[in-house]
């Protein structure tokens, strides 16, 4: 049986390419394209504003009733995800956040709502970007105390409105986890010589980069960077739809990407 989603955020970079996407596969069904009521392209067809001829769902504000979505994904802003989080929770729709940026009061809500309906939230869809968390924490785990100082690097396209990305505040978190220390976001004037628990992070924004991230581990002697570079937006749509099928039908709960991707 087909598994039917639901997109918020559809007339955005993220969303057209799941649009399309969705529309390649043949296990998926687009049943509801959603947007914020301010967006311009409310009420066109979502897959003439994706550019893949028209799919018959229209761009709309709410989620339709009556109808049936077996996961929503949710790409948007974070108000998009406040929206459309409670309707998810009244009618136990299984919903894939992807959006990053929320407050720490938001991300508190989105972690209650899986106490009422199946939450997957995760500031990256991409397979190998999910393995590198891994290896940062190996990594991580290898390099405790002997000396390493940890720095991050994302570089993101102009249009991009959080800072620093989802991504690296995760492998922030993870370096974090391990070995404990401070984030420190950029630096500017006399800060003086870097203290040992700092976790720098830097973003660095322009063009129409996809995503890239860099994890540094240098030392007096030496340096190991672990690399990301996103060439096109896909890698993320793809492991968003493969999350929707995974997370259909799934009872309440957190469910993570490594679930998803078996890592
Ligand atoms: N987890 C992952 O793998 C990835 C996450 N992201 C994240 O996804 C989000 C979207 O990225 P991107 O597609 O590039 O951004 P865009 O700005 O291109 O798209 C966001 C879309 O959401 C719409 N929107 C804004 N507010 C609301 C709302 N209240 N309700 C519904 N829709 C709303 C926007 O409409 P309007 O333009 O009218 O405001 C826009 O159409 C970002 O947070 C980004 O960081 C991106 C890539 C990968
Ligand atoms: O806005 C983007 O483009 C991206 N956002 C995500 C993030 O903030 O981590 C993921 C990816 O890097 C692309």
């Amino acid at each position: 049986m087909k598994v039917h989603i639901a997109v918020n955020g559809a007339c955005g970079r993220m969303g057209q390419r799941l649009v399309a996407l969705a529309k390649e596969d043949p296990d998926l069904v687009l049943v509801a394209a959603v947007d914020a009521a301010t967006n311009p392209a409310q009420g066109k067809d979502s897959g003439e504003v994706a550019g893949i001829g028209p799919n018959g769902v229209p761009i709309r504000y709410d989620l339709p009733l009556g109808t049936r979505v077996d996961t929503l994904i949710d790409f948007s802003a974070p108000s998009g995800t406040m929206a459309v989080l409670p309707v998810c929770v009244d009618r136990q729709i299984p919903i894939v956040v992807a959006t990053t940026g929320h407050t720490d009061a938001q991300k508190a809500e989105i972690e209650a709502a899986a106490h009422m309906t199946a939450v997957l939230y995760a500031p990256n869809m991409s397979l190998v970007v999910n393995l590198l968390f891994k290896l940062v924490r190996l990594t991580s785990e290898a390099l405790k105390g002997k000396g390493f100082d940890a720095e991050i690097i994302e570089r993101h396209h102009r249009f991009k409105k959080d800072s620093p990305s989802g991504t690296a505040v995760r492998f922030g978190e993870i370096i974090r986890e391990v070995q404990g220390g401070q984030f420190v976001h950029g630096r500017e004037g006399i800060v003086g010589e870097r203290k040992a628990e700092e976790i720098g992070i830097h973003a660095v924004r322009g063009g129409d980069n996809v995503g890239e991230h860099t994890i540094v581990f240098t030392t007096i002697g030496e340096t190991l960077e672990l690399v990301h570079k996103g060439h096109n937006r896909d890698s993320y749509a793809r492991g968003a739809l493969l999350a929707a099928k995974h997370m259909a039908n799934r009872p309440a709960g957190r469910y993570t990407m490594n679930d998803v991707l078996g890592l």
